[in-house]
């Protein structure tokens, strides 16, 4: 549906894309994730047609966009700042895209119901802009963008700008909608676990480029990088020591663990470094209460750390011989008591839930 191929960006002397090349597919939820500078606003303005590229190419439907201005592309975009008309009703915004439309009003007031209605509206549109909530606001700029029946719809940071509360209801209806009309979403957002969430894939972009490109499980469990791994959700990391390969398996000496295998897929295949880690989430590790049996492996350790959320608790642990703690999170299920910070304890974990960096 999208195709970018090698696409290049400068600013003057500042290499904003450096080569990306990737493809959406029709009808995806796609998310561009990464953090503040990293190029995923100036990508998206590539496919929109506001932002130029230098070297390269932007295809949609296969037809190089190069020469295709903004107006003449099958896509429509949705701002942060839902620049809404706040003098014209809710109906008026809805249909300001149709204006020049030779379709009568008759058949252009019941396009403006539909899309009310696709965004949850239905009845709003007498209504002064001016006089809705932030989540309101940005419905009318989906409705609005939704009524042109773009091909692509991109947003850029569309919700950021709202309660969590609300962000998070919009999240969900936004992709029962994007299900329902079976438009291609491509979003941009610095938020993990909105990407998480709402996505069919994620491209990761550090400066200009695109880290790994993956469903939302697979960037989870298996980052290809460090820097993705900490960049999505929380991972602990321990220094570890290659010290044999055989077959699918590799032998490593990790800090704090002892010594394990790990299978081949286990490792991920970033650029060397000098040292290699492992890396796992906190809700793989466990912390065993008294006289509970570890399901694998254990650890002996001290807790460091309490840090109580109502369902479920964080508790960082020194494992013994280790300077810096590792962060666990546990259920709490009914009966458990939260564990004191001093309290020694023991950690259970599994081979199979870490990731092996090198
Ligand atoms: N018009 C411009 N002129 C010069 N530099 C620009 C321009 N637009 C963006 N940049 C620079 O290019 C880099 C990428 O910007 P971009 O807006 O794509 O980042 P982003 O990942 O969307 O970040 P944010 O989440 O902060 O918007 C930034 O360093 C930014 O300062």
């Amino acid at each position: 549906m999208i195709a970018f191929r090698d696409v290049q960006k400068y600013y003057g002397d500042y290499h904003a894309l450096r080569g990306i090349s990737a493809e959406i597919r029709a009808g995806e939820f796609f998310s561009l994730l990464g953090p503040s500078g990293c190029g995923k606003t100036t990508l998206l303005r590539t496919i929109a047609g506001f932002e130029d590229i230098s070297s390269g190419a932007v295809l949609i439907d296969g037809k190089d966009m190069a020469n295709v201005p903004a107006n003449k592309r099958p896509t429509n975009m949705v701002f942060q700042s839902y620049a809404i008309f706040p003098h014209l009703t809710v109906a008026q915004n809805v249909g300001f895209g149709l204006r020049r439309d030779p379709r009568s009003k008759a058949e252009k007031d019941k396009l403006v119901e539909e899309s009310l209605e696709m965004v949850g509206l239905t009845g709003y549109g007498a209504r002064a802009a001016h006089a809705l909530s932030g989540g309101q606001r940005q419905r009318v700029a989906l409705a609005r963008a939704l009524i042109l029946k773009p091909k692509v719809l991109l947003l850029d940071e569309p919700l950021s700008a709202l309660d969590r509360k609300i962000r998070e209801q919009m999240q969900v209806e936004l992709i029962k909608l994007q299900r329902e009309v079976g438009i291609t979403f491509v979003l941009v957002t610095h938020d993990q676990e909105e990407a998480l969430v709402m996505s069919d894939r994620i491209a990761v972009m550090f400066e200009g480029e695109i880290a790994q490109l993956a469903d939302p499980e697979t960037l989870y469990r298996r980052p290809n990088s460090r820097r993705v791994a900490d960049f999505i959700g929380v991972m602990n990391f321990l220094p570890a020591k290659v010290t044999g390969e055989s077959g699918d398996t590799i032998t490593a000496e990790v800090a704090g663990l002892g010594t394990l295998d790990v299978a081949t897929s286990q490792v991920s295949m970033a650029p060397a470094g000098d040292n290699a880690a492992v890396g796992f989430r906190p809700e793989t590790l466990t912390i065993l209460y008294e006289g509970q049996q570890a399901t694998d492996r254990e650890a002996p350790g001290t807790i460091d750390e309490v840090v109580y959320y109502g369902d479920m608790t964080y508790y960082d642990v020194r494992l013994d011989g280790m300077e810096k703690p590792v962060r666990i999170s546990m259920r709490n299920v009914f009966g458990r008591p939260v564990l004191d910070v001093g309290t020694r304890t023991r950690v259970s974990w599994s081979p199979g839930a870490l990731v092996l960096f090198r």
